[in-house]
């Protein structure tokens, strides 16, 4: 299969970046102060993809699925804000062959952003200290817009900012929202198999294809002439 778009949209958490040590290290800073109990780094992992309330939230209750009291969370989400924005960009690295896949799409010509439910305070000094911010023409964080993945409106705006038609749009990603998001807004899907799923295989959610490193790119990503 040889997928021939005109715009390719990257995730941020999972895909281009592994931040998790960053959270990790905001999240237990936060617990600390809270008084309650650190949490391990594999349930972080398993946490991360809808956006830092979520992130806190969860790890408040030490729950995927956790709600925590308002009460609680009001107090927590300020706290988690000044840590991270300490410890982000610190610990967290570029995955490996990810210069490599955006320097091959930008070598076909086609459109580059990044589309992440990450807070946009975060997002673009993250990606300025990891060297990626200039390779994208377009940034869409997870606060621009008043939905976030797996809604596909930050999709379908990206779409409309580059005018190409959402089946000439191809998703980067690395767990459900993003294999949602793409399908609901008639975008091709490639997932990442290293990112976070909320501890499942992303195969399970069929996207377009599943790869190890964005250096396969070159064997399902081309130009249509
Ligand atoms: O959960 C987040 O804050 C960001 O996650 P994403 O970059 O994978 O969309
Ligand atoms: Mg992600």
């Amino acid at each position: 299969m040889i997928l021939t778009p005109k715009m390719v949209l990257f995730d941020l958490d999972g895909t281009l970046i592994d931040s998790v040590p960053d959270l990790l290290v905001a999240v237990n800073q936060m617990q600390d102060e809270i008084g309650l109990p650190h949490r391990a780094e594999a349930d972080v992992r398993n946490w991360v993809g809808n956006g830092i309330e979520r992130l806190v939230e969860r790890a408040l209750t030490d729950d995927l699925h956790g709600t925590p009291d308002a009460a609680l969370f009001d107090k927590a989400m300020p706290i988690f804000r000044r840590f991270y924005a300490e410890s982000n960009g610190k610990h967290s690295c570029v995955f490996p062959g990810v210069k490599e896949g955006i320097a091959y799409v930008q070598s076909l010509g086609l459109s580059v952003g990044c589309v992440t439910n990450k807070a946009a305070a975060f997002t673009l000094p993250l990606l300025k200290d990891m060297g990626l911010f200039d390779s994208f023409e377009t940034v869409i964080a997870g606060d621009t817009l008043p939905l976030k993945k797996p809604d596909p409106a930050p999709l379908i705006y990206a779409a409309g900012w580059f005018k190409v038609h959402p089946r000439d749009a191809l998703m980067i990603g690395d767990s459900i929202s993003d294999v949602k998001a793409a399908r609901a807004a008639g975008f091709s899907i490639i997932c990442m198999s290293y990112g976070y799923n909320h501890g499942e295989d992303i195969r399970n959610y069929h996207p377009d294809a599943v790869i190890d490193s964005m250096t396969e790119f070159p064997k399902l990503i081309g130009t249509a002439s």
